[in-house]
């Protein structure tokens, strides 16, 4: 989808990295582990749905996380995470698809594939629960949409404002990611989600990413109806010597408690 906004010198740099980067020879079939299943189980348990996001380093992260992948996606799940997400870009963001496979091997939840994925054979690199379309960098939004359910992917298709809101219902997205992250400049504006989540349909999934750091924070993007929460840096803790990973997400999944802040 074009847009007339500029982007990051960074997000250019991801850019450019995608484009280069090859997709897989075959299309995978992939047996995925339902997302809606998962919320389900949250919400019966009484947990907030948080997508717990490994993600080693990023251009705004405090530092990098050396961490054992399998190990921090394990404590994510020990604190109530209903799903991990994974990055799998390399250059900027420290991932993998090997870390994926390894992770989605050690967990039960369903597992999202962070990335900027452009082309169509790009899919088919690595299995995963949930597939990241970012509505801003397709040109067909529509076919990768189809590519990928056709694969069993479960589409998480990302989007900023109310156009590309309108681009991924008219590709019969039912699964929306609204990202607070502004890629112009990198900044995060909760009040983002609050915007754009007006416009969307009751029958989609709706999860309010990035920018979430404190109870105070997931109580308010529930209440401008988020479905579920994407969260890395918060859970990540990047700048800290050593991050509490099971606690950080602890404390977002229990955080419907008023007092916390
Ligand atoms: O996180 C970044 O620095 C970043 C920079 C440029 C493009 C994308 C970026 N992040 C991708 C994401 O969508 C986030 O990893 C995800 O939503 C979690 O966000 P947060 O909780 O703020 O780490």
């Amino acid at each position: 989808m074009n847009s007339s906004t500029a982007l990051a010198p960074e997000v250019e740099s991801i850019l450019a990295a995608a484009r280069e980067r090859p997709g897989g020879d075959t299309p995978l079939e992939v047996a995925p582990r339902p997302f809606s299943d998962a919320l389900e189980r949250a919400e019966t348990d009484g947990r907030v749905p948080v997508i717990a996001e490994v993600k080693p380093t990023s251009p705004t992260a405090d530092g990098t996380r050396e961490d054992d992948p399998v190990e921090l996606a394990e404590a994510m799940v020990a604190g109530g995470a209903t799903a991990i997400s994974v990055l799998t870009e390399p250059t900027h963001f420290g991932g993998s698809p090997e870390t994926l496979t390894r992770v989605r091997e050690a967990v039960d939840v369903p597992v999202l594939r962070k990335d900027f994925l452009l082309r169509e054979e790009q899919l088919d690199v690595v299995e995963a629960d949930l597939v990241l379309v970012i509505a801003r960098f397709v040109d067909n939004l529509a076919d990768l949409v189809t590519a990928a359910r056709d694969r069993g992917f479960q589409p998480l298709v990302e989007v900023h404002d109310e156009a590309e809101l309108e681009a991924a219902l008219e590709a019969d997205a039912d699964l929306i990611g609204v990202n607070n992250r502004d890629l112009a400049r990198l900044e995060v504006d909760l009040g983002t989600f609050e915007s754009v989540s007006a416009d969307v349909p009751d029958d989609v999934t709706l999860i309010a990413e990035s920018g979430i750091s404190t109870p105070a924070d997931v109580r308010r993007m529930r209440a401008a109806g988020a479905d579920a929460l994407l969260v890395g840096s918060a859970i990540m803790d990047h700048g800290a010597e050593e991050a509490d990973v099971e606690a950080n997400t602890r404390r977002l999944t229990r955080s419907t408690v008023e007092e916390e802040t």
